[in-house]
């Protein structure tokens, strides 16, 4: 499977890079402000009263900020944090064994709370609200519960489906924030931030051009500055300026949208070969040589979110504004949108 340029999910040898450009204050977080405002709220008064703030549950797409913000909020506390995952965690004893390993006040992120196993979930009800689990010893009849009280801590939650998060769980968070994807103008705030720690001198409608074709989100923004800047270098520009930067990002066939090569081809497949659809998710999928998972959560998501496709109920259809910006002529009968077209 190709990888896509502009794929959301975070690729192994970007790691050192993201940690490099994660703000850590709350103050550095750029965009979100309302999120911001209300989580600082929640830090200040915690700290006002000497004791942990409550549970935090940061909801939202990939690369928006929720790990970051789960590091800025143990910073602010001066507090250690552990980091696990829903996915890393198998057996409810694994989770207990992280949670009477935390000291007072210690921060816990969970990333992906919404893939936890079902009994982990249930002891972490308990954890969350009494500091206590209960590890059962024996089986059978003869089994026991042993109570463990754990110190004061906060879990910080994230979740990029919280729809999926069972009631019980959710509750138990005391304050929740929804990320949203970021203007175009936070986007370039933080392109000037980084390119700054990298050391990468650019003008303001480089940074622009960059922020504008990084579908609102800040881990896709760094990742295009990066390539930009790798073809500065190569290309030997000591400044990135609109021209260097366009060049760069057509070279990597990420489009004025933010489309990158596997989008273009899933709504060139569409509208090509398939007359617009309605078509199958297999036969779109099929049809550009990628794994339907890739399409219908790599691809689709963003080209819906753009207004140039839909899922309806008898398959994948070309919107105007898809066969437009193309450059293709819509056939007779696709209106377009009064709201939501990207053109
Ligand atoms: N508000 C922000 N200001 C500056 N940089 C940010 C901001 N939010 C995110 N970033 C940068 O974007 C990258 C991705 O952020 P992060 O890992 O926190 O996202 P995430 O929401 O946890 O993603 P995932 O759901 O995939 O784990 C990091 O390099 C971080 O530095």
């Amino acid at each position: 499977m190709e990888h896509s340029e502009v794929d959301p999910e975070i690729l192994p040898e970007e790691r050192d890079f993201e940690s490099a450009l994660r703000p850590r204050s709350l103050s550095e977080f750029g965009g979100q402000p309302r999120v911001r405002d209300q989580l600082g709220l929640v830090l200040d008064a915690a700290r006002h009263r000497g004791s942990s703030p409550d549970h935090v549950l940061l909801s939202g797409p990939p690369g928006l900020g929720k790990t970051t913000l789960a590091m800025i909020i143990a910073v602010e506390l001066g507090v250690a944090l552990r980091i696990s995952s829903g996915p890393a965690i198998t057996h409810a004893g694994d989770l207990a064994a992280i949670l009477s390993g935390l000291s007072e006040g210690d921060v816990l992120f969970i990333d992906e709370i919404h893939r936890l196993a079902r009994p982990a979930e249930e002891l972490l009800y308990l954890a969350m609200e009494d500091f206590r689990v209960d590890v059962v010893v024996g089986k059978g009849p003869g089994a026991t519960a042993i109570p463990i009280e754990l110190p004061p801590f906060t879990l910080v939650g994230a979740t990029t489906r919280a729809g999926l998060l069972p009631g019980p769980l959710r509750d138990r968070f005391g304050f929740t924030a929804q990320l949203d994807f970021y203007e175009d103008a936070d986007l370039a705030r933080i392109v000037h931030t980084s390119a700054a720690k990298l050391g990468v001198t650019i003008h303001a409608r480089a940074a622009d051009e960059i922020a504008s074709r990084s579908r609102g989100t800040p881990r896709i923004a760094n990742r295009l500055l990066r390539r930009v800047r790798d073809f500065a270098q190569v290309k030997k520009h000591p400044v990135v300026d609109l021209d260097v930067a366009c060049a760069a990002l057509e070279m990597y066939e990420v489009d004025q949208l933010g489309l990158d090569r596997l989008d273009r081809g899933v709504l060139d497949a569409l509208c090509r070969l398939f007359g617009g659809g309605p078509v199958g998710l297999s036969t779109l999928a099929l049809s550009v040589g990628e794994e339907t998972e890739t399409v219908s959560e790599v691809a689709e998501p963003f080209l819906i979110r753009e207004g140039l496709m839909m899922r309806t109920p008898r398959g994948r259809v070309a919107t105007h504004a898809g066969w437009s910006h193309l450059g293709l002529r819509p056939p007779a009968g696709v209106a377009p949108a009064l709201f939501g077209d990207a053109e």
